[in-house]
């Protein structure tokens, strides 16, 4: 398969296994941001720059909040099969429900897992309930909040104003693609190996966020500097903690100042948890068509929509 985009170069050589090194992920305290955004800028961008990965608490958002979204996300993912068929991922639209569909370049074999997929302007159909809207919907405009509170950091470092990124995901727009994905990693049979729950990759968006549940643990980072070495970080899952990363749209937008980090979730080994896991993932992709181009016109423009098309063009089969 022959890639237009450099990022999928990189991408291609990622699947091997590697070793492990703890480090620290950094938690950064988002409480009274609006008298503290210097201080929290300072924090953010250096996390940001060194690992590429870091987690926030006094986030804003409601543990209650975070459960009844994990609640839902549960109630939905233990429907039958066929039923859920009903709500199909729109390839290329971030919609729907998928199972065992994507395939990482890094990898070659699909990730263990189920997903349901929400982006505002794709959903006509496609919601499995009321209910499950209602609360999904609200948890995605909570995220939206959240991810603009931390692009606008990003933004003032990079010399744009603080709206720069919250004008590029305006939701009120037809073009917006920030998503909402709901994912279910699958219990893992004693005997099963060589499977990834996520097969190493970068994220294609700005900035994801990453809700994860206490004791859930198997993701990993892998920053820039040691890709060569494949030395990978876990990073400790909890309640409290949004863990967040910078995507590939961010990494061009700054004309590679800030890093787009391979990570992956590493299926239980001997002794651990072979439960099933969940993970519910905001991505931030700016709207279809912003141009993306940094301050340093480092890299061509590029349109949100054309860059992501490219992207998803080479995750998931039969594209
Ligand atoms: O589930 C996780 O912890 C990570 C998921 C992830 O990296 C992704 O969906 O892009
Ligand atoms: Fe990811």
């Amino acid at each position: 398969m022959s890639y237009e985009l450099t990022e999928l170069h990189r991408e291609s050589r990622m699947g091997g296994l590697g070793t492990e090194m703890a480090r620290e992920i950094r938690r950064i305290d988002l409480s009274d941001f609006a008298a503290r955004r210097d201080e929290i800028t300072e924090q953010v961008w250096n996390a940001a720059v060194e690992i590429g990965f870091f987690q926030v608490v006094a986030h804003g958002i409601d543990l209650a909040d975070v459960r009844e979204a994990f609640a839902t996300a549960e109630r939905f993912f233990a429907l039958p099969d066929a039923t859920k068929a009903r709500y199909p991922l729109r390839k290329g639209r971030n919609a729907g429900w998928e199972s065992l569909s994507q395939v990482r370049p890094s990898v070659g074999t699909p990730d263990q897992k189920e997903s349901f997929q929400i982006t505002r302007p794709h959903m006509d159909g496609l919601w499995p309930s009321d209910e499950f809207r209602t609360t999904l919907l609200r948890f995605e405009a909570q995220c939206r909040d959240l991810a603009m509170k931390l692009l606008s950091c990003f933004a003032t470092r990079l010399g744009f104003d603080a709206d720069f990124f919250a004008r590029a995901h305006d939701p009120s727009d037809p073009g917006y693609r920030s998503t909402l994905r709901l994912l279910h990693y699958f219990a893992v049979p004693p005997d099963a190996t060589g499977l990834w729950r996520a097969g190493a990759h970068t994220d294609f968006d700005c900035l994801t966020l990453l809700f994860q549940r206490d004791g859930q643990s198997g993701l990993q980072v892998c920053p820039g500097r040691e890709r060569d070495a494949g030395t990978w970080t876990p990073v400790e899952a909890s309640d409290d903690a949004v863990t967040c990363n910078i995507g590939d749209m961010l990494m061009r937008w700054s004309d590679d100042l800030l890093p787009s980090n391979f990570h992956r979730v590493k299926s239980p080994g001997p002794g651990e948890d072979r439960g099933p896991r969940q993970s519910i993932a905001f991505f931030a992709q700016a709207n279809a068509d912003v141009v993306i181009e940094g301050p340093a016109g480092r890299y061509p423009p590029i349109t949100a929509e054309e860059y992501l098309r490219q992207r998803i063009a080479a995750n998931y089969r039969g594209t």
